[in-house]
């Protein structure tokens, strides 16, 4: 964790906060329960990786009101709307901001998409206890984030374990190559590369080229974050990239759906 950025240090308090406070109302045991009564995830990692090997284009469409870096980036937001919206336009799966303090999510807008479709969904959040990885099945997501930047390796690996053990996939995201160094020693098909500097919000699709040769075969790349025009994604496909992670271009979009299909009708390489 050496190097963390500023904001993603405030986040990482703030989070450790909110886990106490929720530990109060409800016991991670109670939790426990409420999780092992769900019915079994929708295979987020599996629905991902059928199209990349297929060479299709496999989008995880984000539904983010506003982001730290942005301000409010969708005045018009309706979780079960745009579920359906993004399902419709060919999303593969959705991700959905639960974080309240930087990025105006819930859990409930969670529940409200997942409810809406047939998609696996992503609990896009920040996790530092374990509390949230019994949390986040017990709400009904079918895979986590876990940040490297924001975990020390053990909590990594104990996170990571925990959440397998529930019956989550995981997407573990990194920035550079000391990150992607950690997240390969995890046993685990999907990295994401997020494309964004958390130091300094700025945005390079470089970051996926740069670090793309450091992934052995096995393992799935989702490129995150700065995905705009019908170029970036053809950029690329043209090295063998189809996992792809989407917010603001498609929450920008009077019919975020409709976004999501013209940017990713099938791209000619
Ligand atoms: O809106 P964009 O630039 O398309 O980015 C989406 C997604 O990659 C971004 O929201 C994100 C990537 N990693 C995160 C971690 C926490 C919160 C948000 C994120």
């Amino acid at each position: 964790m050496t190097d963390t950025p500023t904001i993603l240090k405030k986040i990482i308090a703030r989070k450790h906060e909110e886990v106490s406070e929720a530990k109060l109302a409800r016991s991670e045991a109670a939790l426990l329960a409420v999780a092992d009564a769900q019915p079994p995830a929708r295979g987020f990692a599996n629905a991902l990786i059928q199209r990349i090997e297929n060479k299709q284009n496999a989008v995880i469409a984000e539904i983010k009101k506003a982001s730290p870096s942005k301000g409010v980036i969708r005045e018009d937001f309706n979780p079960e709307a745009l579920a359906l919206s993004y399902a419709k336009g060919g999303a593969a799966c959705l991700s959905v901001l639960t974080d309240k303090d930087f990025f105006q999510g819930s859990n409930a807008f969670m529940q409200q998409a997942r409810d809406a479709v047939a998609l696996p969904v992503i609990r896009k959040d920040f996790m530092v206890d374990s509390y949230q990885i019994t949390q986040s099945r017990a709400l009904g997501a079918d895979c986590v984030l876990l940040i490297v930047a924001a975990l020390e390796q053990q909590q990594l690996n104990d996170l990571h374990q925990q959440a397998i053990a529930l019956g989550l996939d995981v997407l573990i995201e990194v920035h550079n190559a000391a990150e992607m160094e950690q997240a390969l020693m995890l046993d685990n098909p999907l990295v994401g590369i997020n494309n964004r500097n958390l130091h300094t919000f700025d945005v390079s699709l470089d970051t996926t080229f740069e670090l793309l040769d450091m992934v052995p075969k096995g393992r799935h790349v989702i490129t995150e974050s700065g995905i705009f025009t019908a170029a970036d994604v053809a950029a690329m496909r043209a090295k063998d990239i189809y996992g792809f992670l989407v917010g603001e271009s498609f929450m920008r979009a009077p019919d975020p759906g409709e976004k999501l299909a013209e940017l990713f009708r099938e791209a000619v390489v």
